[in-house]
């Protein structure tokens, strides 16, 4: 049988059928079309400014490796004029985290790009598998989300950086509208959809250049250009609902491709019903520093419904071995209140500065120094329970040292 010509050029073999809307690519026509879409979900956001200092959060994982690889090649081709760096948080996961950390130590080198890295044990004095030894893996990705939200914003800001991008997908974007159209909690749904998040109290800009592509294109794209990624997935348990919002989403892909274009679109359209006093997108919000889906992870851990993407990855590989033989807002609809999730209408949140670390938040304490304060309040028995067994002279005064803290913390 003759190939297939590139739907595109008609020229060159297409190898490549477009996950989103499945025409048939040669590999160049694939590579470009997939940067110029991003080239224009930049422009048409407005989302840099010439001259702009720019930190990509960079995992190591695929979205965000791609994210530095087509920022990298658009700033060059178009001459955005941007200053790029690489920021990555080091959550202390032994066995993923700091392998992925080498994959982006790699990036940093390939890319040209300087790398700064920040820890939670740095930030925080815990390291993700210290809390989970204290909470268990239930409810984990609770304390990572929200101690990574802030550990990027700080991390940019002593880069004295002032805009953060990361790999958030159109995936991404779909599950979060579904994850809160679910529990009815608009004003979330209106954060997650927003391309850019910041603050009239936060130096700090968010977004996500990536918002329109799909997660199996990012893939397609960084085995295209052979990029450098990490694949493994994090070791602790996804939040069950978030698992199973993916899942759906996944299931909808494959019966209407475009389905997940049409819930980021639906999501960008209920979001313009939320008041941005509300809503906290754009430069008016409130609370979006804090918001579950502005900084990462939906934790790659569950993605996608029986490992589909791994099975993707797989399949690309073999191929490639097979080619080398060959205040109560009102909506004025109706004049309804917005509802958050406990059915409550919404009020207009007022932004403050958290009394212990001064970091925003809607609430006198922010979310990570309450997460921190039950944390510190067990640690005493933690530690002790941590050192069983350690016998020689770094761990006794590594407990002592726990110890202190402890103490500390609770006077
Ligand atoms: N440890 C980290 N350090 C810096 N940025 C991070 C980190 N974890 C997540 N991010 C940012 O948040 C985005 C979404 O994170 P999430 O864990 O949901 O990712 P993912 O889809 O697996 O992304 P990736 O493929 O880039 O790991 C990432 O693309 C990245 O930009």
């Amino acid at each position: 049988m003759a190939p297939t010509p590139c739907f595109n050029c008609k020229e060159a073999r297409a190898v490549i059928i477009r996950p989103k809307n499945r025409h048939k690519l040669c590999r160049a026509c694939f590579i470009n079309i997939f940067e110029t879409e991003v080239h224009e979900t930049i422009t048409g956001a407005n989302l840099f400014f010439r001259g702009e200092r720019v930190a990509i959060g960079a995992s190591g994982g695929k979205d965000s490796t791609v994210l530095a690889a087509v920022l990298k090649t658009l700033n060059e081709r178009y001459d955005y004029g941007l200053d790029l760096c690489l920021l990555s948080i080091d959550e202390g996961i032994r066995g993923y985290r700091d392998d992925s950390l080498e994959t982006v130590k790699r990036n940093a080198v390939q890319y040209e790009m300087p790398l700064k890295i920040l820890g939670y044990s740095e930030l925080y004095g815990w390291t993700m598998d210290q809390v989970v030894q204290q909470v268990g893996k239930k409810g984990n990705c609770t304390y990572c989300g929200v101690f990574r939200r802030q550990a990027l914003d700080r991390g940019a800001g002593r880069l004295g950086i002032q805009h953060v991008v990361t790999g958030h997908n159109a995936d991404d974007v779909a599950e979060t509208v579904m994850m809160n159209l679910l529990r009815g909690d608009l004003p979330r749904l209106s954060r997650g959809t927003s391309i850019v998040t910041a603050s009239d109290a936060s130096d700090i800009k968010r977004s996500k250049p990536l918002k329109y592509a799909y997660e199996k294109e990012i893939v397609l794209y960084a085995h295209h250009r052979q990029l450098d990624y990490f694949t493994t997935e994090c070791i602790y348990s996804p939040e069950a609902f978030r698992g199973s919002a993916r899942t759906l989403i996944k299931d909808l892909e494959k019966i209407r491709p475009s389905s997940i274009l049409d819930i980021v679109k639906s999501g960008e359209d209920m979001a313009a019903l939320v008041p941005t006093g509300v809503s906290g997108s754009g430069k008016q919000m409130a609370g979006a520093a804090e918001d579950e889906s502005a900084g990462g992870c939906g934790s790659g851990n569950g993605r996608t419904s029986g490992g589909e993407m791994a099975a993707m990855e797989k399949q690309l590989t073999e191929n490639d071995a097979a080619e080398s033989r060959e205040t109560e807002i009102k909506i004025s609809n109706g004049g309804r209140a917005i509802r958050g999730p406990t059915g409550k209408a919404v009020k207009a949140q007022t932004l403050k500065h958290c009394e212990r670390c001064n970091y925003i938040s809607s609430q006198r304490i922010c979310k990570a120094c309450t997460l921190l304060d039950g944390l510190n309040r067990n640690r005493p028995k933690t530690a002790i329970e941590v050192s069983v067994g350690m016998e020689d002279e770094e761990a006794s005064s590594t407990l002592m040292r726990q110890m202190e803290r402890a103490q500390l913390s609770a006077t």
